[in-house]
């Protein structure tokens, strides 16, 4: 993953890119039957065909965007956007409402021209009917179903713009993770809003795709089919596939997101790997057996900043100062401490920080 540097203060600059070694050591994943695993060798063949494409076109991406940008009259929805998501990574597009993270969706899908810039998928340009999008499965703009037909004819019908043989590759687990039973074959007009968003994502999956991009795709889920969609990209993540979900559920997204984007007001805020933005916090919660004292010995300490206590428990600021040298100052004084853990900060916490303060689009 790597982004503009210009538009942002950065953390990392480029990542290494180990697509093709996931492809290679994690394919096909232990436990699955013969079935699966000779889908899964086809579709590790596939993949290494994109790797081979995208070392062709010297670049290590499965999704790309370079220096988007989309206005809607005098609204600019998208500005100088740049990201990229490699191989094995789950990325959430972050951003507060109007931020611009459908447009960037339906640009990187070519369902929308950018005005600048360019999309890229498995390193091909994107357009509409680009041949390179029947490998990724979609979630964007919602349920989009026949309501007089069955959740089965409603696949059926989807997948027929393939022009491939029914049934798609991944159809039972789709299914399985769509979890409608006989519902498959009842009239979608009586779903509720979870089903169709469960038939939406089982349409997106059942190709198997390499790439899959989906726009908040927990809408109308309940926590448990939350889980299974989590344990669901997870595992495509594993097997190699490059995951881009826009999502408000902040911590949700925590997780399961390997990476993040995050913009607002149609640009780039931050991008990089999510453990990188939590990070360290430079403080401890530290639990002691004997409070008295405790206080003064880390206040003395060399690099404490600040010092808070509940009872037994210590919350110190040192930052640059190692665990072990805090845990040593309290036992040296003769203070017994029970645990001593780093400080860490949620993404809603990261998130707010970073996108406080900017409102409204007239301005951009
Ligand atoms: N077709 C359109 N015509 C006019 N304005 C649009 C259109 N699509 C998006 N916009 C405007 O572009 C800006 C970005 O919208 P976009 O839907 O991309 O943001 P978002 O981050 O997905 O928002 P949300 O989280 O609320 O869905 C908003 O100000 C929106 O009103």
């Amino acid at each position: 993953m790597y982004y503009e540097t210009r538009t942002m203060t950065p953390w990392k600059h480029v990542l290494p890119d180990r697509s093709r070694e996931r492809v290679r050591l994690k394919w096909p994943a232990p436990g699955l039957g013969a079935a699966r695993i000779a889908r899964h060798a086809r579709d590790a063949r596939t993949l290494e065909r994109h790797t081979m494409e995208r070392s062709t076109a010297g670049t290590t991406a499965m999704i790309r965007a370079d220096d988007l940008s989309k206005s809607y009259g005098r609204t600019q929805a998208v500005s100088g956007l740049g990201f990229a998501v490699d191989a094995g990574q789950i990325c959430a597009l972050l951003g507060p409402n109007g931020a611009g993270k459908t447009s960037t969706l339906r640009m990187l899908l070519g369902l929308s021209a950018p005005d600048t810039g360019s999309a890229r998928i498995l390193g091909r340009p994107v357009g509409l009917g680009a041949e390179v999008l029947g490998r990724v499965g979609v979630l964007v703009d919602g349920p989009a179903f026949v309501p007089h037909l069955t959740g089965t004819r409603n696949l059926k019908l989807l997948w027929s713009a393939t022009r491939r043989a029914w049934p798609p590759p991944a159809l039972d687990d789709a299914l399985d993770l769509a979890g409608l039973g006989a519902a498959i074959d009842r009239k979608v007009k009586g779903y509720s809003t979870g089903m169709k968003q469960r038939l939406m994502l089982a349409q997106a999956l059942m190709r198997a795709p390499d790439v899959l991009i989906l726009d908040e795709p927990a809408n109308g889920l309940d926590p448990a089919e939350v889980r299974t969609l989590r344990e669901h990209l997870g595992a495509l993540a594993r097997h190699g596939a490059a995951v881009l979900v826009s999502s408000h559920q902040l911590a949700e997204v925590q997780q399961f997101a390997t990476h993040i984007v995050v913009m607002n007001l149609g640009r780039l805020v931050t991008a990089g790997p999510l453990a990188d933005l939590l990070g360290d916090t430079d403080a401890y919660r530290v639990q002691l057996d004997d409070p008295r004292g405790a206080a003064e010995v880390l206040r003395r300490m060399t690099g404490v900043t600040a010092v808070t206590a509940r009872g037994t428990e210590f919350v110190v600021a040192a930052p640059g100062v190692a665990p072990r040298d805090v845990v040593q100052a309290l036992v040296t004084a003769g203070i017994g401490v029970t645990s001593v853990q780093q400080v860490s900060r949620s993404l809603e916490q990261v998130f707010l920080t970073m996108t406080e303060g900017d409102t409204g689009h007239a301005a951009r």
